[in-house]
């Protein structure tokens, strides 16, 4: 069925027969695939990309002609959710589709030699894996469409090469010919360099889909090896006519010489200059300035209009209690339950009914593992109100908390990534990220974007872009993201053609010169109050029980990660007790309870198979310090080491102990954990823009690279400080800790 359009989607002046479509493909559209109008994108690049240009032609190289048709190179910009993949599938499926069934007038003899032997004609190239599966999706789609009998289709065959797979049936694929393929820049590097079969002289369309990431760092030196070997490939256009072998690669309906298609929701400056300076006579397609027309370049992203942007700043020792307020506030069916919520309680619109999804950013895999494993293996909290306690399978909540230890299982591999979550009765929880097997990653992307129930995504960056998730209402973004692109890019997996949805970045007070940035870019964003926020955690009304909340949330999470039973302390014997010995306290408001953690280590010995919590959390921590040393240096002032205050960073992970304890054991153990993982884990554990590398030694000591002035231990550094940072937040009254 076709979404429901707002008004900056919603274009009635044209369906798609009157952007030049074929027929048979329109009305696929409308009926096979619920689409029957175009984008305001959609609507301004395809005739784009179905014009040629006239240009003349050196009669020295060519006796038969004085005009050529040729195509110009094209950059799509519009915002996420707004139908790019048709935008450069439709004309190139069009195309080829005419070329081969073309009247005999078009050209002399009639499309003969259209075949999948012609090798692959149209190549689109992105960043991830799970982009690329998507885009095979819909081309797939789209060419099950019923033609006239006298017309031919079949001919044009879709494929994949991604890696995850046998090279040799990749290679037998590449040889039988793949007339359209959807592909990854290192898998496509490698098969052009080594798989002879691969036929890309007929080459007419490369598509860089995200572009700006495909030409960022890490990829371009791909790109450029990919494009020199292409080049060298082709058949130059003047060669074209004396080649007349196959009268089809002649139709007038092909374009005559390769077209390049980049297309983002966000094109920096620096990648329109490049293209400008690298492409045919490019035409700049976007959604803003008049229909037809090259628009002017502006830095300027855009986001779905219908997106509202929320910001919530809070101190780092309270990020993850806000998570877990955050998901009660946008899971409806929960808040419902709970006896002490109101609606006016809820923050957030969400969806009164029906299946609820979230996508929640974190910054590293072992960050997505830690909170993965939390949500789904960490009980509730002893007070946690009894509405949410009666839905835990066959527990109660205030039972002690059993130590815990996490099966391997969960962390990384084999299986599916589908859990359910304690907290959040009904809401299923998955995970994404690069160190997960191809297998997993697929399983995990199939299921959560066909579950009908609520469900959770944790993810890093590896979903930020183009993934297309139905019913995704509501985006967390709980690490900042490296850069601007990213933030658009993370946002716009909802908010999708013309649908609603809310978005929400979690800051500290230290990062809140962000919101400048972002709005510079054109962002809009509205501030959520943390207190307010928390509310929700509440169970009964009075004063300075948001702090007893929270603080019971934190202390049964910090008990769970040292595997502790709950019945060691009362947590309210401890909360009115106040202590500024944040680096040392075991809990957000009061003084270590449990100084020595003998119990914990104790228990961190167990059988190979089994991973601690805690080993998880220091993972998790070094992990999303190391990762905060990456974001872009334009930005750098605002997410530096040096202002993170380690003590309250290591509560967001449950952990207790100072960082320089921390750094001490997480080395040790981190390494230990990574045992086993995934090849490729060490690249893709966590951004990989990373202008700073951190080492924690055995002995806590940190080692910088590419940083000349950085302290050469940011963990005692940043502790020194620790208190130039309060809490952020006032419950009202003297100054308290939570
Ligand atoms: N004209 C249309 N009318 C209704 N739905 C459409 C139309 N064009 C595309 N869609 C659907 O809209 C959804 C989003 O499209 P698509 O994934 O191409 O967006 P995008 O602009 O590439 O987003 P991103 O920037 O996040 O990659 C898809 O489910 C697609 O099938």
């Amino acid at each position: 069925m076709t979404p429901p359009m707002t008004d900056s989607n919603k274009d009635t002046s044209a369906d798609f027969s009157a952007l030049g479509l074929d027929p048979d493909i329109t009305s696929h559209l409308a009926t096979k695939m619920g689409i029957s109008q175009p984008t305001p994108i959609q609507k301004k690049a395809i005739p784009a990309m179905l014009r040629d240009r006239l240009v003349k032609v050196d009669s020295s190289n060519d006796t038969y002609a004085q005009e050529e048709r040729r195509p110009r190179d094209i950059c799509i910009q519009a915002q996420t959710g707004s139908g790019k993949t048709l935008t450069f599938l439709l004309p190139i499926v069009h195309r080829l589709l005419l070329a081969s069934t073309a009247p005999a007038e078009d050209i002399t003899d009639k499309a003969q030699g259209a075949s999948r032997n012609l090798g692959s004609m149209a190549v689109i190239i992105t960043p991830t894996h799970e982009l690329a599966k998507q885009i095979l999706s819909t081309l797939e789609q789209l060419l099950r469409m019923t033609v006239d009998r006298s017309r031919r289709a079949h001919w044009m065959v879709p494929g994949i090469v991604v890696g995850g797979e046998n090279p040799a049936s990749e290679k037998a694929r590449l040889r039988k010919g793949v007339t359209i393929l959807v592909t990854t820049p290192g898998r496509l590097l490698r098969h052009l360099q080594v798989t002879q079969s691969f036929v890309t002289q007929n080459l007419r369309w490369l598509v860089l889909d995200e572009a700006d990431r495909l030409l960022e760092e890490g990829f371009e030196e791909t790109l450029k090896s990919i494009m020199t070997i292409l080049d060298e490939r082709m058949v130059p256009p003047h060669l074209l006519r004396r080649n007349d072998s196959c009268p089809f690669l002649l139709s007038n309906h092909l374009p005559r010489s390769r077209q390049v298609v980049l297309c983002s929701a966000t094109l920096p400056n620096k990648v329109l200059q490049l293209a400008g300076t690298t492409l045919t006579h490019p035409l700049f397609c976007r959604n803003t300035g008049t229909d037809g027309q090259e628009d002017e370049l502006s830095p300027q992203y855009e986001a779905p209009s219908q997106l509202r942007q929320y910001y919530i700043v809070m101190p780092a020792k309270l990020r993850l209690v806000t998570l877990a307020a955050t998901l009660m506030q946008v899971f409806p069916s929960v808040v419902s339950k709970n006896p002490s919520s109101k609606d006016t309680m809820r923050t957030f619109s969400g969806a009164s009914q029906g299946t609820f999804k979230v996508v929640i950013f974190l910054s590293s895999c072992d960050s997505v593992d830690f909170h993965h494993v939390l949500f789904s293996e960490a009980p509730a909290p002893k007070f946690w109100p009894a509405a949410y306690s009666a839905q835990l399978n066959g527990s109660r909540s205030d039972d002690a908390v059993a130590p815990t230890k996490v099966p391997q299982s969960t962390l990384a591999a084999e299986n599916s990534t589908e859990r359910t979550c304690p907290l959040l009765p009904g809401v299923m929880l998955y995970k994404l990220h690069g160190n997960l097997p191809q297998k997993v990653r697929a399983d995990t992307f199939s299921r959560f974007s066909r579950s009908s129930s609520s469900s959770i995504l944790l993810c890093t960056d590896v979903a930020a872009r183009g993934l297309d998730f139905p019913h995704v209402n509501f985006i967390i973004q709980y690490d900042p993201p490296a850069e601007v692109a990213d933030y658009v890019h993370r946002v716009g997996r909802t908010a999708r053609i013309g649908r609603q949805g809310e978005s929400l970045i979690f800051l500290t007070p230290t990062e809140t010169d962000y919101l400048d940035i972002l709005r510079s870019q054109g962002m809009v964003l509205e501030a959520k109050d943390a207190d307010k926020h928390l509310k929700i955690l509440v169970k009964r009304k009075g004063k300075g029980q948001i702090q007893v909340a929270a603080t019971d949330l934190q202390q049964t999470w910090e008990r769970w990660v040292h595997g502790e039973s709950s019945t060691q302390e009362s947590p309210h014997s401890v909360n009115n007790e106040s202590s500024d010995d944040d680096e040392g306290s075991t809990t957000i408001s009061a003084k270590s309870h449990n100084k020595d953690p003998a119990g914990s280590r104790a228990k961190s010995t167990g059988p190979p198979d089994l991973v601690q919590p805690k080993d998880l959390a220091q993972a998790a921590f070094l992990s999303s310090v190391r990762a905060y040393a990456t974001h872009v240096s334009s930005e750098r002032h605002i997410f530096h080491i040096r202002k993170l205050h380690l003590g309250h960073w290591a509560k967001s992970f449950g952990l207790r102990e100072t960082p320089t304890q921390v750094g001490a054991h997480g080395s040790k153990e981190h390494n230990s954990t990574s045992k086993g993982k995934s090849k490729g884990s060490k690249s893709a554990n966590f951004r990989s823009k990373d202008s700073f590398s951190f080492s924690a030694t055995g002995s806590g000591s940190a080692q910088y690279g590419k940083t000349n002035h950085a302290p050469s231990n940011p963990f005692k550094r940043a502790a020194s400080h620790a208190d130039e940072f309060s809490s952020g937040i006032d419950f009202g009254g003297k100054k308290k800790r939570l």
